[in-house]
């Protein structure tokens, strides 16, 4: 369980802090919701420790995550777009996500199957630059995968795609939210992606978060 407990953050010459509490399960998404500048982004900056509370505790499975710096905590983070190095291929964007000495030939095999898991064999080579938006954030969902962490943050991943390939793109984040255990917070305005994909609901009000 990722548990976020009375977590206070204030921008500088804001008077009303945010305080935000909240818990997501594994295997399911938790979706958050709000009002444009309510607070969605910032939640997840502090969850992603890019920004830190004041006070207040996170932690996964009992374990505090506060005192680790971004790179060492268990969260990968998803954007709406320009999640990718637009001048690799999927392969080597897909492998930035592998541990560090892999060696070559483990990498590629790792990263043939996290390819073919998000629906992409066969993609290896492609240059970045040629690709859908949708198999942009598949390749990204890839890397995430051979990242392996336990939390996964995204930030209005839908929202650059056509309705078509946001259902197929949300079903695939449902299944491997679903199939490796993922805590997947999803912050999001579209109330059909929530209602598809959600387990759990919080809105954004007045700095603090509510259960829906
Ligand atoms: N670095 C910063 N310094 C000061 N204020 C900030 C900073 N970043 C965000 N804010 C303010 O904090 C509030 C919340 O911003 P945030 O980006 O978290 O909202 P949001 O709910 O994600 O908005 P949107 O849906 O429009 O992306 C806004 O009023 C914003 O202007």
């Amino acid at each position: 369980m990722l548990r976020a407990d009375d977590l206070v953050f204030a921008y500088p010459g804001q008077t009303r802090p945010y305080r935000f509490t909240l818990e997501a399960e594994p295997g399911v998404v938790t979706a958050i919701s709000g009002a444009s500048g309510s607070g969605k982004s910032t939640l997840l900056d502090l969850l992603a420790g890019f920004i830190l509370p004041t006070s207040g505790s996170l932690s996964l499975d009992g374990v505090g995550l506060l005192p680790l710096p971004p790179e060492t905590r268990p969260v990968s983070l998803l954007l709406q777009a320009d999640n990718l190095f637009e001048h690799l291929s999927a392969e080597d964007n897909a492998a930035l996500g592998l541990p560090r000495g892999t060696s070559r030939d483990e990498g590629r095999q790792k990263v043939a199957a996290a390819l073919s898991e998000v629906g992409l064999a066969g993609f290896e080579a492609k240059p970045t630059s040629t690709l859908s938006g949708g198999q942009k954030q598949r390749v990204a969902l890839a890397r995430t995968l051979l990242r392996n962490r336990p939390v996964l943050l995204l930030d209005e991943p839908f929202s650059a795609l056509d309705d078509e390939t946001r259902k197929t793109t949300r079903d695939l984040v449902g299944e491997l939210t679903r199939r490796h255990g993922w805590h997947t917070i999803l912050v999001s305005h579209h109330a059909d992606d929530i209602a598809a994909l959600a387990g759990r609901h919080y809105r954004i009000i007045d700095g603090g978060l509510e259960r829906v």
